[in-house]
């Protein structure tokens, strides 16, 4: 479960009154979710989640919160953190970073339909449009650097024909990034981790988009195919469900029309998005945290998207 560090409920009680949210009628650890602890608080102010971070640090967490705020003042459904008494939203409980979000309503829909891709293709390019103006600048800690850094980590601990792809697709990723048409791309904050699991919805109604936490300034593209490979791929054969495409793209150009550049590299960039998550997901089965108890995601559904989105498999 996602709860690393224990709170008690009058650690959890001091800290909702010193920000001027009351005493808590129930707090609850939430289970699911991989990087923090979280935990869900009820005041008599309303209802919200408590966020200890176990990995992020205090100089990195300011551009993921104020990159919140700023998707919030623009009345996106995001989660708004709150402020203490001096405008602060980044605090210290346990000694640890700490923030406190309003607790949107909705449930995860890990089955979509094409209205369900449509609306998050349409709030997605609604976050970029909103984020064009954000002034704040962190590079997406999950990008190329970290790939360079991780793969030769990882690579230790697979097969050869694992090591084989890991390799080849790097390679192919840094020539993509070296590219004319790369430098094209429209560049900006990316959610970068716009999963099933991190949307809610009432129904077919979009009502909250939340974990920022991968967030970071990159091509917008990859956000896009991050969507398209968890939104719109079917779960059992890693290939691509084409009417859910269509409706998410449609969703996004409906706001946001992508230019040549993007329609060119959309095929490469799926294979970063691919690869992007094939790679955590072997670093977190092979170097678990120490103390983390994940709730540990399969690398192999990311290894089939990649061999189909290369050609490898019909
Ligand atoms: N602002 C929020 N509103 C509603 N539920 C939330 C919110 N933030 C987190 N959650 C709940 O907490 C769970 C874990 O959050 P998540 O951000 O995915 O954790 P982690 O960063 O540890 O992976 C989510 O699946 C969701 O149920
Ligand atoms: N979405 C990523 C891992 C991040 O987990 P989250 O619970 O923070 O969304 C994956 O599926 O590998």
């Amino acid at each position: 479960m996602a709860v690393y560090t224990e709170l008690s409920v009058d650690e959890v009680a001091a800290f909702s009154r010193a920000l001027g949210l009351g005493g808590p009628h129930s707090v609850r650890g939430i289970s699911t979710g991989i990087e923090n602890t979280n935990y869900f608080v009820d005041t008599e102010a309303g209802a919200y989640v408590l966020t200890l971070f176990e990995r992020l640090t205090f100089e990195q967490l300011p551009f993921y919160l104020h990159f919140m705020k700023h998707l919030a003042a623009r009345r996106l459904p995001v989660p708004d953190p709150v402020a203490n008494r001096n405008g602060e939203i980044l605090h210290v409980l346990k000694g640890r970073p700490a923030v406190v979000v309003n607790r949107l309503s909705g449930e995860s829909v890990m089955v979509p339909a094409e209205p369900h891709c449509r609306a998050v293709g349409e709030m997605l390019a609604r976050i970029h449009v909103a984020g064009s103006d954000y002034p704040r600048h962190q590079p997406n800690p999950r990008g190329l650097e970290w790939w360079d850094e991780a793969a030769p980590v990882v690579s230790r601990c697979i097969s050869d024909a694992q090591r084989s792809l890991l390799s080849s697709e790097l390679a192919f990723q840094k020539e993509i990034a070296a590219s004319f048409t790369y430098e094209q791309l429209p560049k900006g904050p990316v959610h970068a981790d716009l999963f099933r699991d991190n949307v809610l919805f009432h129904g077919e109604h979009l009502t909250g988009v939340f974990d920022f936490y991968f967030a970071g300034c990159d091509a917008l593209l990859f956000d896009i195919a991050v969507c398209l490979n968890d939104w719109c791929v079917d779960d059992c054969t890693g290939r691509q469900n084409n009417e859910r495409a269509a409706a998410f793209l449609g969703g996004y150009k409906s706001v946001r029309a992508l230019t040549p550049a993007e329609c060119a590299l959309l095929p490469a960039m799926q294979r970063a998005g691919a690869f992007r998550f094939w790679l955590s997901r072997l670093w977190d089965l092979h170097l678990p945290r120490e103390g983390a108890l994940l709730n540990a995601h399969d690398p192999s559904h990311f290894e089939r998207i990649l061999r189909v989105l290369r050609g490898e498999i019909a």
